[in-house]
This record gives C-alpha cells, sequence and structure tokens, in this order.
C-alpha cells in the first residue's frame, strides 16, 4: 500500500499521462481501465484524490424503496450469492449487489469489525461520479469486469481494500447492475485480485443465466463457452426462430447477425436437422456439436422449462431489430409484438408492463398484494403511465365490481380539498349543497381511490387523511357522525417525496403509510422495450387502420430521450398519422421537441461528457419545432387540455434553474454545489444528467 502523497502524486500522473484526447474518457485498452477512470475522476467529476472522503449512504427508507425496485434481481443473485459466500468464506470478504445507479442493494459478509468496514454495507453509494474510481462505479461506466487494487481506487480512504466487479445484464442484454467481490486483507496480491475476478465474473454469468432461463422458460435454450466462465445463451421457438440472445452471445455474434439481419438459428449456425428432431424429443438437456463458420461449436441444448411456446416469428432477433433491439423478456406472450390489448376499461396490467423487465417485476409485485389493503404507491415521472397503472390495478383487483374514484391533488384548489375529499354535511358552510356531499373518500367505499399528484396535497389534508387511512374512518366536515370505509388506496406522484419531507412539505408518517408497496414506474427512455411499446401505441391510435413505421422515423423515436414519457409519444405518432402519406410514417412526418429536457431549455444546458449520447433529434423540416409540447398548450388523452406549462413543470424548470446556478456561485464544484443545496452528490449528478447540465 502507498502512502498518501504517492498515492496521489501515482493518480494524477498517469491520468495526466493516458493519451486521450479532450473529452474521451473512455479507455478502448483494458490496461488503461484505471487511468481512465482516474481522468474522468479529475475531469470529469472534479475530485481531488488527496481529499478526505466520505462514502454516502442513503437511508433506510431509501434502501427499501431499491430493494423493491430491484426485488427480482435480489431475488436471482442472491441464491448465487449465498452459495459462493458459503463456499468462500474467508475473512475479509464480502460479497455484494450493485445496482444500476451504484448502490450496494444486498450484500453478504464476515461482519468481524477487524476484517469489516461500514463503507461495505447495504446503502452506500459507489456510483464513479460518488466515490471516484472503484470497482462496482468503474465496471458500470466500462460494462465490463474490473478489478481495483488497494491504490487504484481514487481515493486514498480505500486504499486498504481490493475489490473486482462485473456487470449484471438482463435477459435483454440490458445493463442492470453490478456484482462486486471485496477483499481486506494487506497480504494480497494483485495477481490473486486477477482470480478473484475470474470468480466474479463466473458469479454474474450464473446469474445471468437464472434470469435468461426464468425469463425465456418456454423456450429451447442453447448454452455455449465464450470465455473460461462466460456462457452465450440462445433462446429459440420451435422453429428455430432466435427469440433471445444473451449479452455475451450478442456481442460474439454481433457482426453475423447485423449482417444477416437474421430471425432464424440457422444464420448463426449451419443447419442441422439433427438438432430439430433432438429439440422435439429432449426431455431436458442434451450436449452436441453445432458448426459455426467451419468450427464445431459444443452446445448445451436444453427443453422449455414450461409448456413451449408458439412459434413467434416476431420476436425480438427479427432483421432490423437484431443486435441493437433487445429480445423480448416475456417468452410466453403468443404474439410477442402484437399491440397491448385495448378494451373499453384502458390498459390491462400487462399491458402497462408491456416487455419490460423492470415493468414486469412491478407487476408481479403489484399482483402479490392485490386485494389486501396495502396501500400502492406509484413513483414515476409525468406520462410514465401513473394514471393508467392504477386503473389497471383496479380491474384486476377483487373490487373491480366497486367504483373507480380519481382525485387530483394538484388541480383541485387547496381551499375545496377538504370538501372534495372528505365531504360534508347538510348545511355545513354557506354555499354548501343543501343535501351535503359525501366526498370522494366514501364514494371510493367498496372500490380504489386514486390520489393522484399526492405530492402536492396541502399539509393540513395530509394530516386528515392519514388520520382516515389509520383509522378507516372519515368524518365529513358539519356531520358529527364518522363512516366506516372500505377502500384501496393508490396514490402516484411525480414528486421526490423524500425531498419534500425534508423541506417539511410532506409528513413523513403520510408517506410510510402510503408505501405500503412502492412501485417506480421508469421512464420512456429506460424502457428496454422502446420499440414494441412505440409500435403498439401507433397501432393504439391507428385504430384498426394498418401502419408501418419506415427506419428513419423509428430511428428517430428511438434516439428521442422522450421527457414527456409515454404521454409526448402519443403525441407526437398522433400528429404522425395524420400527415403521413400512405400507411407509412417516415422521419418527415416526426416532430420532436429538441433541447433539454424541459420546456425553456438554456443554450447552456447540455450534455455532461461521460454522460450517454445527446437524445434531441429533429425531423428533417422545420416543423420540429412546432411539436405538441412546444405549443403552450396540448391536447390530453381525455380530450381535455392539459397545460405544458404546468405546475410540474414549472417545479422542474426551477429547480433546473436552482442547479445552474448554484454550480455557477460554486465555480462549477459539485460538492460544494450538492452542499448549498442539501442534496446528496450522487443525487445531483442524477439531476445533473437528468437536466442535461454541463458544468
Ligand atoms: N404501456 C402503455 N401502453 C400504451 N399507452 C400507454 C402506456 N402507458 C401509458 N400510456 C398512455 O400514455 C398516456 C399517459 O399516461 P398516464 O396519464 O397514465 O401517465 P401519468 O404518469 O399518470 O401522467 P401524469 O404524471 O401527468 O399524471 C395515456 O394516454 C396512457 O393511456
Amino acid at each position: 500500500m502507498l502512502d498518501l502523497r504517492s498515492h496521489v502524486s501515482r493518480i494524477v500522473s498517469s491520468a495526466n499521462q493516458l493519451a486521450l484526447s479532450p473529452g474521451d474518457f473512455h479507455s478502448p485498452r483494458a490496461a488503461d481501465t484505471m487511468a481512465a477512470s482516474w481522468r474522468r475522476c479529475m475531469e470529469g467529476y472534479r475530485f481531488d484524490p488527496a481529499a478526505k472522503f466520505r462514502i454516502e449512504a442513503v437511508s433506510d427508507a431509501e434502501l427499501k424503496l431499491q430493494r423493491e425496485a430491484h426485488d427480482e434481481l435480489i431475488q436471482f443473485a442472491r441464491p448465487e450469492i449465498d452459495a459462493m459466500f458459503g463456499a468462500v468464506s474467508l475473512s475479509g470478504f464480502s460479497i455484494s449487489l450493485g445496482s444500476l445507479d451504484g448502490y450496494i442493494i444486498t450484500e453478504r459478509a464476515n461482519y468481524n469489525p477487524e476484517f469489516y468496514s461500514e463503507v461495505e454495507r447495504a446503502g452506500t453509494a459507489w456510483a464513479e461520479q460518488s466515490a471516484g474510481t472503484n470497482a462496482i462505479g468503474t465496471c458500470l461506466i466500462e460494462r465490463k469486469p474490473v478489478g481495483v487494487f488497494t491504490n487504484d481506487h481514487f481515493f486514498y480512504e480505500f486504499s486498504a481494500l481490493s475489490c473486482a466487479s462485473a456487470p449484471l445484464f438482463s435477459p435483454d442484454a440490458e445493463l442492470v447492475g453490478a456484482i462486486n467481490i471485496s477483499i481486506r486483507n494487506p497480504e494480497l496480491q494483485r495477481e490473486t485480485l486477477k482470480v478473484v475476478l475470474g470468480l466474479t465474473t463466473g458469479l454474474a454469468d450464473r446469474i445471468g443465466e437464472r434470469m435468461f432461463r426464468q425469463a425465456f422458460r418456454r423456450n429451447y435454450i442453447l448454452k455455449f463457452a465464450i470465455g473460461p466462465v462466460d456462457h452465450g445463451l440462445i433462446a429459440v421457438d420451435e422453429d428455430f426462430q432466435l427469440v433471445g440472445l444473451n449479452h455475451a452471445a450478442r456481442e460474439l455474434l454481433r457482426d453475423r447477425l447485423q449482417l444477416a439481419r437474421v430471425r432464424s438459428l440457422w444464420a448463426v449456425f449451419e443447419r442441422d436437422h439433427r438438432l430439430i428432431d433432438l429439440a422435439r424429443l429432449a426431455g431436458a438437456e442434451l450436449t452436441l456439436h453445432l458448426q459455426k463458420g467451419g468450427d464445431a461449436l459444443s452446445v448445451t441444448l436444453s427443453a422449455p422449462l414450461e409448456g413451449p411456446a408458439t412459434a413467434s416469428r416476431h420476436a425480438g432477433a427479427s432483421a432490423d431489430a437484431a443486435p441493437q433491439s433487445p429480445p423480448r423478456a416475456r417468452p410466453a406472450a403468443p404474439t410477442p409484438a402484437a399491440p397491448p390489448r385495448l378494451t373499453a376499461r384502458g390498459l390491462s396490467l400487462d399491458d402497462c408492463a408491456g416487455a419490460d423487465p423492470r415493468m414486469a417485476t412491478n407487476v408481479r409485485f403489484v399482483r402479490r398484494v392485490l386485494g389486501g389493503s396495502l396501500p400502492i404507491l406509484l413513483l414515476g415521472e409525468t406520462g410514465v403511465g401513473k394514471d393508467a397503472f392504477a386503473r389497471a390495478v383496479h380491474e384486476e383487483s377483487p373490487r373491480r365490481g366497486g367504483p373507480f374514484v380519481a382525485f387530483n391533488c394538484a388541480s383541485v384548489p387547496d381551499t375545496l380539498i377538504d370538501s372534495e375529499l372528505f365531504g360534508y354535511g347538510s348545511g355545513a358552510f354557506t354555499g354548501a349543497r343543501r343535501e351535503g356531499s359525501p366526498g370522494r373518500l366514501v364514494e371510493a367505499d367498496g372500490g380504489t381511490l386514486f390520489l393522484d399528484e399526492i405530492g402536492d396535497m396541502p399539509i393540513s389534508q395530509q394530516t386528515r387523511l392519514l388520520h382516515v387511512l389509520e383509522s378507516g374512518e372519515v368524518m365529513p366536515l358539519g356531520s358529527g357522525r364518522p363512516r366506516r370505509i372500505d377502500v384501496q388506496v393508490v396514490a402516484a406522484t411525480n414528486q421526490d417525496l423524500e425531498s419534500r419531507i425534508g423541506q417539511g412539505l410532506f409528513r413523513q408518517d403520510l408517506f410510510y403509510r402510503l408505501a405500503g408497496a412502492v412501485i417506480d414506474i421508469p421512464p420512456l427512455r429506460e424502457r428496454a422495450d422502446r420499440r414494441e411499446l412505440i409500435e403498439a401505441v401507433l397501432a393504439r391510435l391507428a385504430e384498426g387502420k394498418r401502419l408501418e413505421i419506415a427506419p428513419d422515423a423509428m430511428a428517430l423515436l428511438m434516439q428521442h430521450d422522450w421527457p414527456g414519457n409515454v404521454r409526448e409519444l402519443r403525441h407526437v405518432l398522433n400528429r404522425a398519422l395524420h400527415i403521413c402519406e400512405g400507411n407509412v410514417v417516415t422521419a418527415r412526418d416526426i416532430a420532436l421537441r429538441t433541447g433539454g429536457r424541459m420546456p425553456g431549455s438554456q443554450a447552456s444546458f447540455g450534455r455532461p461528457p461521460f454522460a450517454p449520447a445527446p437524445a434531441a433529434c429533429m425531423a428533417g423540416t422545420g416543423a420540429a419545432l412546432g411539436g405538441p409540447l412546444d405549443s403552450g398548450t396540448a391536447v390530453g388523452d381525455t380530450g381535455a387540455e392539459v397545460e405544458a406549462g404546468s405546475a410540474r413543470h414549472a417545479i422542474a424548470s426551477a429547480e433546473r434553474d436552482a442547479i445552474t446556478a448554484t454550480l455557477a456561485r460554486c465555480g462549477g464544484n459539485v460538492k460544494a454545489a450538492a452542499a448549498a443545496l442539501q442534496l446528496s452528490r450522487a443525487t445531483l449528478y442524477r439531476k445533473l444528467q437528468r437536466y442535461q447540465i454541463v458544468h
């Protein structure tokens, strides 16, 4: 282990020597991985390697939310983590699972304080932007296994640790997190860490395989070795049409898939008639050799775990989808590309889930609580489908025969919320209806009450609502008689409730009461099934008319970052279908709002150098500037006018302005700005990326 002075000078000189063009913070060569990360730390995040560092950690409540959001990933990872921990239980050895944001969400460790440090506990923030060079954070950025030996950590505080992390990919080949092994042992050799890195990569491979086999449980699966611990997995239907490829298989077969624009397994391997017969007969698993470009590859074929899927020629690995478009994570769907079912009642829970793994987890989770009295809290940006989800919950719950009552806490004036929500007796106040009003809570008795924009509810009504939820009784104003009610409460917000609690604007006890089951609905830009969702929304809008999306239009739609989410997508497609010629929507018909995420972006809002590719794109004509969200108002889903400059936009806009101003005041120093804004550094980095603020 180096002393502090040598540590700092090694980092600074290596980062400076790294021959990269300005702004290129990603190194193509493995040997440069550390130096590239150090350089990101100094130039991108403006960290000082000599500075004292304290790891950030989320609160227990936030950790609980994180765990709920990653419920499925934890379920798949935990048995493998436990098995590995049981096999290699050494002092100073811990295994942890990091979320995509770099938080440790579960861990196994020897908690002997001699070897265990608080920095390894669940809830700590290891995103590189938060903790500097480290195995979890750097692996998540590099999307490859990364070992970080003692002083390779950017901050000196971590130099007693050596860590190895490997990325975890979903069945759709999306990065979903990282698995990490840490060792706190001064005797550890750099060479030994390489072995540990192999163990970690094998662990990630096995967790990925569990997820893949579950997702494609109705398909035949071919498995073949790619490296000493890596495996390619390919799911096919009974006609040997490709249904899914894991990340390793996609990487290996990338050229072939791209060139051939394949759907069939026989474009990857040479046709083998034995395989067809064997697959039909296969009761379990068999190993055979398949020819691939002159080489014989040993492949294990396993039969479906559940009843075989019907032929699915529309599978994700279709001609124009492979390999960028992930295969479907829900192989059970008989016609995977079919649009969601449109009923008079709207979307079902399966429709809301589409083929997105995070949404599938959400739906599985919410189904477990339906029928009980646990309140459900829906979180997500504007337009992601919280309202649609709430209605689908009602339709699937045992209360579906009862009323569904929606109450928007932001659209009713504060002074009327009391009477509207809790009701009032006859003659309770001047202007009241003579016969009184039962109020929305009582109206929802026996059914579901959807409290939209709960984050905007004034604090005094929050107190009353909390009382109702705790007692199960409503006391209408001036009636003197409480009324018992039996209601499934579903609340929703796009606000950061934790920070509202911090500002004293939201009651913490109400939050805990509402957060019985927390469902985090991902924004459209993060959904793995974007392509299918785009097609489904168009099909739904086209009402039976057959319409196609030309590849150039699809490319625009896939690149856009959708600040208004599915609602914005609907507006864009609705406009396109009315102006397109014939049955094909082309790029000329697509008008996308350009610039920052919220209206009124300033020129200074760009993309941090390490952020994903810019999402803004513009159709060939100047019409792009006249996109629906620019027009000031937009026609809402129910036909009502929705203000584009609504309270939500104003809040986001104010937040973005406050961040920009604070950063400027702090000379671009993120740490100082985070302290001034009373945000954790990780949260501020997330917001910088969200608002695309260059600092
Ligand atoms: N999975 C989906 N498939 C098709 N359409 C969808 C899907 N999810 C949402 N939509 C549509 O997108 C639009 C916006 O959805 P919704 O109103 O539920 O969003 P929201 O999150 O509640 O918005 P807000 O935050 O503004 O209240 C609606 O027209 C809805 O029908």
